[in-house]
């Protein structure tokens, strides 16, 4: 009994260099859909993230809905196609992504983290004009109402920061013209880490990271240079869905982000064992320029 009081008091211990480390620190977790669909690990990961504001790091919650948004627009028989992973997107579908996004799935995040005893403010990237975008246009085919995105206003952000708040944020964008823009919320996030020079960008998604062979959970890539990631992306050991979240993470780094990690959102308290443990877990991407962070 005496010896397993000690070992929780360890792993208290162990956190500490890494509390201090990251201390007023901006974290911004890209909360992906898939990440979502279990309610158990739900709740573990949003008590981590009030664990991570409560020890004096800032959370920046940028959540996504995919799968929510596919099960809705099944319920109401509209159909709906992706291109290189971004959803063609109708006027119809917008207004269902919006609603989805912006109302259902972020209040739920709020709620959940005012369950926990956080405080939390749920904005859509129309809010404060966080998400300024454009249409998105590509050469083959046109997407709609997807965005892209040209600015990311931080005003509001920073002001819930400081207002010690949790900010939860979804992925749509707005123009001058009030345009509604459906944003992917990988890039969403991305560009709002680095608008917020965050110190480190966690994607929450549904594998334990990077793998060699991505069928077998063994082969985790603990440690990504870029380099290794680009040549992992030239020779498609890296592909799906993945393809878009590493160009992400080599994206956050070049805007100055230090530390971007792929982490298993399946995985009970990934966000603690990732942040505050000496082993960590999921995938670290890292600049060799830059060595490897904590
Ligand atoms: N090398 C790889 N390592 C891990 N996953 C990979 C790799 N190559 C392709 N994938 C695929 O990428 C998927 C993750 O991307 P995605 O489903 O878009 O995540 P999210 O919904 O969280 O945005 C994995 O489920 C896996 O099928
Ligand atoms: C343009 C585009 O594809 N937008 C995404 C937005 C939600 C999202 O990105 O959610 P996940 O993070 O759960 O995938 C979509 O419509 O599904």
């Amino acid at each position: 009994m005496t010896n397993q009081i000690i070992e929780k008091a360890k792993v208290l211990s162990e956190a500490l260099p890494y509390i201090q480390a990251f201390k007023d620190k901006i974290v911004v977790i890209k909360y992906g859909g898939s990440a979502m669909l279990n309610p158990e690990i739900n709740n573990t990961i949003v008590q981590d993230m009030v664990i991570l504001k409560s020890v004096g790091l800032k959370p920046v919650i940028v959540h996504g809905g995919g799968p929510e948004i596919n099960q809705t627009l099944a319920d109401m028989n509209i159909e709906s196609s992706f291109v290189e992973g971004l959803r063609v997107t109708t006027k119809e579908t917008v207004d269902v992504v919006e609603m989805v996004l912006a109302g259902k799935v972020n209040k739920r995040i709020v709620s959940m983290i005012h369950l926990q005893g956080g405080s939390a403010v749920g904005l859509s990237g129309k809010d404060g004009m966080i998400i300024e975008s454009t249409k998105m246009i590509k050469k083959d085919i046109d997407l709609g109402y997807v965005g892209e995105i040209v600015n990311i206003n931080t005003k509001l952000i920073n002001t819930l920061i400081e207002g010690d708040f949790i900010p939860v944020i979804s992925p749509i964008g707005t123009d001058h013209e009030g345009n509604t823009y459906n944003i992917n919320a990988d890039y969403a996030a991305v560009a709002i880490a680095g608008a917020l020079k965050a110190e480190k960008l966690v994607f929450l998604t549904d594998v334990e990271g990077v793998l060699k062979d991505k069928e077998d959970p063994s082969t985790l890539i603990s440690y990504l240079s870029k380099s290794e990631a680009n040549k992992y992306l030239e020779d498609g050991t890296i592909a799906g869905g993945m393809i878009p979240k590493v160009t992400c993470c080599l994206e956050a780094m070049e805007k100055g982000v230090k530390m971007v990690h792929i982490l298993d959102g399946r995985v009970e308290h990934s966000l603690i064992l990732e942040i505050y443990t000496h082993e960590g877990i999921g995938t670290m991407l890292y600049d060799e320029g830059e060595g490897v962070g904590c």
